[in-house]
């Protein structure tokens, strides 16, 4: 037989050093590579991005290719030292060499390749998936084989290999990405974009018109014309209802109302009952997410919000819920609560009624929104007692000082934002 000669077994081992390098490289390359920025380009038909994107949908496959490869051109490289030691050096310089190709390999086939593709991975992942196409398909057989065997030791040793290929993101690891992207969408676009991952976790109880403050017309009521007090009604949908709010019979659209009048009618209450279109009912846990679809389908712009008995909660709109993504519409955020009258000393005086997410958002505070929607309800929560003007209670580390109290329930608070203590 003849003996290869040394030049070409150095020759082999140089390629074989290089073709380990390309592996552990890509590998990094591949690993590393943004997935979305990945699918944007693919989706633009980048055709190394597409087949990097292919590759890497099973991760696992791709992961057993190169293994393989890099496993094997490194035990190849090896026992090609050692022959060429055994020839040039005797026996003894099998160690040296072993001790040479660690060096040569981890520097040159393991810490440089990777470190460079980690720095340019698509530099490094694209041009390497135009190999590991082909590769794959060809070698495909070998790497199930290895797969399936070593999934099964792992089976053996009681972990269940399916568990770790969960990919995706989570909503809150979306949630970072938006906060970490928000210097590519400065001020309201970054922050609308955060207002409709929130749309989810935010229910119509949560931002509706309490029904306190729903602005309807008693059918029933006779004491004052009913054409009179619908004048003095500023909005365009408004319940009708006979008795009590809970008898809602329809919502009664004005520009109707105004037809009826321009085709010569008269403001009675069947007249108007039989303009009013009925009433669209809201669960109270619905999210926003869900009700701006439901608003969209029915093309209605209000709802009332009812608790599991139909007992009305409250009066949600298609306007208040846009301004959960893009901020109040028609007023300065800051300052802007009715309910919460500035005083001089730093401190706001606030209607009882104030709803507690409205006062953190306009006031910049951070009560609990988990409980009570309003500012009385959050009181007599903490105080489990009728209150007493005068009274000061710690809510949330804020100093809350009851002012006036009327039928058991606080009338006016005044709170202390920036004094807030550290509980
Ligand atoms: N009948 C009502 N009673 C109490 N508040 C209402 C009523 N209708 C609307 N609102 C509130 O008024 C604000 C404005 O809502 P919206 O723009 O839908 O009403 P509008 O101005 O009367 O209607 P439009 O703008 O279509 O003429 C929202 O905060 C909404 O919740
Ligand atoms: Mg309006």
């Amino acid at each position: 037989m003849n003996e290869v000669p040394a030049g070409a077994l150095f020759g082999a081992l140089v390629v074989l050093i290089l073709l380990s390098g390309f592996f552990s490289g890509s590998e990094t390359g591949l690993m590393t590579l943004n997935r979305y920025r990945l699918r944007h380009l693919a989706r633009h038909g980048h055709r190394g991005a597409r087949l990097a994107q292919a590759l890497l949908r099973r991760p696992d496959r791709l992961i057993g290719l190169i293994l393989l490869g890099n496993n094997f051109v490194n035990i190849l490289a090896s026992s090609v030292a050692t022959v060429l030691a055994l020839r040039l050096l005797g026996e003894a310089g099998i160690a040296v060499a072993a001790g040479l190709l660690t060096l040569v390999i981890l520097i040159l086939a393991e810490v440089a390749p990777k470190t460079l593709a980690a720095l340019h991975p698509e530099r490094v992942a694209f041009p390497a998936a135009y190999v590991y196409t082909p590769l794959l398909r060809l070698l495909y057989p070998l790497v199930w084989l290895v797969n399936t065997l070593a999934n099964g030791v792992l089976r053996l040793l009681g972990v269940d290999p399916a568990a770790a290929s969960a990919e995706g993101m989570s909503r809150e690891e979306l949630r970072t990405v938006l906060h970490e992207a928000a210097s590519m969408f400065p001020g309201a676009r970054g922050r609308m974009l955060l207002g409709i991952l929130d749309l989810e976790r935010v229910t119509v109880e949560d931002i509706m018109i309490p029904r306190t403050e729903i602005v309807g017309l008693d059918l029933e009521d006779t004491e004052t014309p009913l054409a009179e007090r619908l004048r003095a009604i500023p909005y365009t949908r408004i319940p009708l209802y006979r008795g009590s709010i809970d008898e809602v019979t329809g919502i009664l659209h004005v520009r109707d109302a105004m037809r009826l009048l321009l085709d010569g009618g008269e403001i009675t209450p069947e007249a108007l009952a039989a303009l009013a279109r009925p009433p669209l009912f809201i669960p109270e846990h619905t999210p926003l997410n869900r009700q701006l679809l439901q608003f969209q389908g029915t093309r209605e712009r209000v709802g009332l919000v009812v608790d599991e008995y139909g007992e009305i909660l409250g009066l949600v709109s298609m306007e208040d819920l846009l301004e959960e993504i893009v901020g109040e519409f028609t007023t300065d955020p800051l300052g802007s609560i009715p309910e919460a009258h500035p005083q001089e000393d730093g401190s706001w005086v606030v209607e009882g009624g104030a709803s507690v997410r409205e006062l953190n958002r306009g006031l910049g505070l951070h009560l609990p929104t988990d409980g009570p929607k309003t500012l009385n309800g959050l009181v007599l929560e903490h105080l489990e007692q009728i209150p007493e003007p005068g009274t000061s209670i710690l809510i949330a580390g804020y100093p809350v000082e009851i002012l006036q109290t009327q039928d058991n329930m606080v009338k006016t608070a005044r709170i202390y934002p920036r004094r807030r203590r550290r509980e």
